[in-house]
């Protein structure tokens, strides 16, 4: 229904009817003036005048008024689409043929919002119903000005947005027509009303795919925004999430110079991706990952010199972290692997190269040692001895930081330091390994110290505070929250369309987050190892055994401290169990016995060892320490870190200062010694059941 005209609409005659009333004015003129001036002859020149003009006048009236008819009845038509302030004199056609329009410039008011796909099409059927033919329109949205180009003999009357495929458009059955304006809209809407959107689809595609697009290409205005990753990253998760393909996701490959962009459909992205033995390590270069074309390495140097892993449990994060020891000691880097869970990466335990720590006050030692290291290599550039970007390179992996961190603190405010008299007082802050880490962010890269931190999920104390910046190389594993989306990448979208694959994430490649998926390397003893695996171990053990790679190394003094402390520890953990091994808990080197497909790999619960199920367990419960007796046995950890059960011989209350102590003493069964301990009222301890 047209809308009622706010400008009052002028009468029309027809052509004919109007000649009629000049010609009938015309002949009356005349016999009034041939009366008035009695001139007989006036009259009959008069009135073959008055034929004349109507005649002539109606003649061409005719043929003005048809060529008029179809833009009077275009503007009826479209004044529900463009509302009253649309005027007749809005539409201008530019070129005729036959009669009819074939060049048509239309100037529509602010109202219209060319920005929907929707709007537009029905304004361009309207004016392929009103005018016939088929043809391009053009949108110019600045000028507010649609311009019709019309090929006027074509049967089918359609018309379509210019650089839009007529014939192909032609050809859409319903579904797909439908599929293209679907990518035309979600297109247009982040790259531009006037973006060009060419939706392509199998020649011969037919049922349930045959509206499945097989490419689209889009030709855009010139923005700004298409050099940041970001930006090109929104475009995709758009067209992944609303525009579908065979394969469920879209590939894009961007034209920056041409304002083009391509989006393919992805292959099916591998959930298994072999560490690549085959291919040469690069020097200082660490295979973690593949991402849809090649494999990622991170390159040990100036421009990301540490790493950041994020990922939940059961994500793959272990997995990644292996692999970025494991390339490091196969090229003769060593690493220092603190795991506070302490039984994540127990196969590295006896990898050439490789020092696992994992007491969380070894933990601290190790990092205060790295970071000691670190500033005596700042003495020897200092003093012009060696140059920077000389020395050996280490790699220190702190997986588990924020577990690591809240236990280390704990351990510091329960111990004591000593004041000016040498009595006890309570420690305040924070474990110095935690600055010493924070300091090695900054500091560490100019001396070949690289850092990883390993975490379950993003630390807003890492993520905003002074080593934000130095770990700029990313991975965030598992299928994001919007929360980590936001604080790895800055956009709440990232990653959050993800699938929940062991090994898949997003990862900063160099061109912005990119989907990966983690190299599988897995050792014998971990979920899903089979025979492959079997084989890939030993050979990238035999790789990190060879002597030549570690001729010229020379290995910090504190790895072989620590070293001795963990076979220490195990030691007496063993003597603590009569010598038997605790189930699932092997120090020896792996056997490779063939193992099941990892499709067929059931979990099966461990065996006890034999001997150890039969035995009464000691376990261990917190209490505090106003509960202990004396005879109970408590964990203590030695000066070294190394825990040990001793028994409670005397226990003293006091207060010094207004402040509660308590001391006790105690024999350590282990080492025959006696010793003395200061607890803190409010901190548990670990006592045997
Ligand atoms: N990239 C991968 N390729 C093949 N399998 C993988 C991959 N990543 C993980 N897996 C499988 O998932 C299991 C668990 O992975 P991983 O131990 O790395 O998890 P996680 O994130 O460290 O979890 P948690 O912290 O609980 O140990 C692996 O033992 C392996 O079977």
């Amino acid at each position: 229904m047209a809308q009622p005209s706010t400008t009052a609409e002028k009468k029309e005659w027809p052509p004919l009817v109007a000649a009629g009333f000049y010609g009938v004015g015309v002949a009356i003129i005349a016999i009034a003036a041939a009366r008035l001036l009695n001139i007989p002859q006036l009259a009959t020149y008069g009135l073959a005048v008055a034929l004349a003009v109507l005649l002539i006048g109606g003649g061409a009236g005719y043929l003005v008024d048809r060529r008029a008819r179809p833009v009077r009845n275009l503007h009826a038509a479209l004044l529900p689409k463009f509302g009253p302030e649309f005027q007749r004199d809005a539409i201008k056609v530019g070129k005729y043929r036959s009669g009819r329009p074939t060049r048509v410039v239309i100037e529509y008011p602010s109202v219209f919002n060319e920005r929907e796909e929707k709007a537009r099409k029905e304004v361009r059927d309207i004016i392929a119903a009103r005018l016939g033919g088929a043809g391009d329109a053009t949108w110019d949205t600045v000028r507010r000005r649609l311009v019709v180009t019309l090929d006027n003999v074509a049967a089918t009357p359609l018309i379509h947005d210019s650089d839009s495929p007529t014939t192909d458009v032609l050809d859409d059955t319903p579904s797909r027509a439908a599929t293209r304006d679907r990518a035309t809209g979600v297109l247009q809407n982040v790259l531009g009303a006037t973006a060009k959107v060419d939706v392509e689809f199998h020649d011969d595609g037919d049922g349930d795919s045959e509206h499945l697009p097989v490419g689209v290409t889009v030709r855009y205005p010139a923005t700004r925004h298409d050099v940041s990753p970001r930006f090109r990253q929104a475009v995709l998760t758009q067209v992944d999430s609303k525009v579908d393909n065979e394969t469920g996701a879209w590939r894009d490959i961007w034209d920056l110079k041409n304002n083009v962009v391509k989006f393919q459909p992805r292959p099916a992205f591998p959930r298994n991706a072999p560490y690549p033995l085959d291919r040469p390590l690069q020097k200082n270069a660490l295979p973690y990952a593949v991402n849809e074309n090649e494999v990622q390495e991170w390159v040990l140097g100036s421009r990301h010199p540490h790493k950041l892993v994020v990922g939940p449990t059961g994500s793959g994060k272990t997995v990644l972290i292996r692999n970025l020891a494991i390339s490091a000691a196969m090229q003769g880097i060593p690493v220092v692997l603190c795991d506070p869970k302490r039984i994540e990466y127990r196969e590295l335990a006896t990898f050439p190269g490789i020092l696992l720590v994992t007491r969380i006050q070894d933990i601290s030692y190790a990092i205060l040692q790295a970071s000691d290291l670190m500033h005596e290599r700042y003495n020897l550039i200092e003093a012009g001895l060696v140059e920077e970007g000389t020395f050996n390179k280490i790699l220190v992996i702190v997986d588990e930081f924020i577990i690591f961190k809240d236990l280390v603190n704990k351990e510091w405010k329960a111990g004591f330091a000593e004041d000016e008299t040498g009595k006890p007082k309570p420690r305040k802050g924070e474990d110095p390994s935690i600055d010493a880490l924070s300091n090695m962010g900054y500091l560490a890269r100019s001396a070949d110290v690289h850092l990883v931190i390993g975490m379950q999920r993003p630390d807003a104390a890492i993520l905003t505070g002074p080593l934000r910046d130095q770990l700029r190389k990313r991975t965030a594993l598992d299928q994001h929250s919007v929360e980590t989306a936001k604080m790895m990448w800055g956009d709440g979208r990232m990653g959050t369309t993800l699938p929940s694959i062991q090994g898949r994430g997003l990862s900063e490649t160099g061109s912005g987050p990119e989907e990966i998926q983690v190299l599988r390397c897995l050792p014998p003893g971990t979920k899903g190892h089979n025979t492959h695996d079997a084989v890939m171990w030993e050979e990238v053990t035999r790789r990190a055994s060879d002597p030549a790679l570690w001729q010229d190394v020379e290995l910090p003094p504190f790895f072989e401290e620590l070293e001795e402390r963990r076979l220490n520890a195990i030691e007496a953990i063993k003597a603590r169990y009569g010598g038997q091994q605790l189930p699932g808990v092997s120090m020896d080197k792996p056997a490779l016995d063939a193992a099941p497909e990892p499709d067929d790999v059931v979990e099966e619960p461990a065996a006890p060892a034999p001997g150890v199920a039969d035995e009464p367990q000691s376990t261990l419960e917190q209490v505090s320490p106003y509960e202990l007796q004396a005879g109970d046995q408590i964990m203590v950890e030695d000066d070294t870190g190394i825990p040990e059960i001793v028994e409670v011989t005397d226990i003293h209350f006091g207060a010094e200062d207004g402040e509660e102590t308590i001391t006790v003493d105690y024999d350590s069964t282990e080492n025959s010694t006696k010793g003395v301990l200061h607890l803190d009222p409010d901190t548990d301890v670990d006592r045997c059941g």
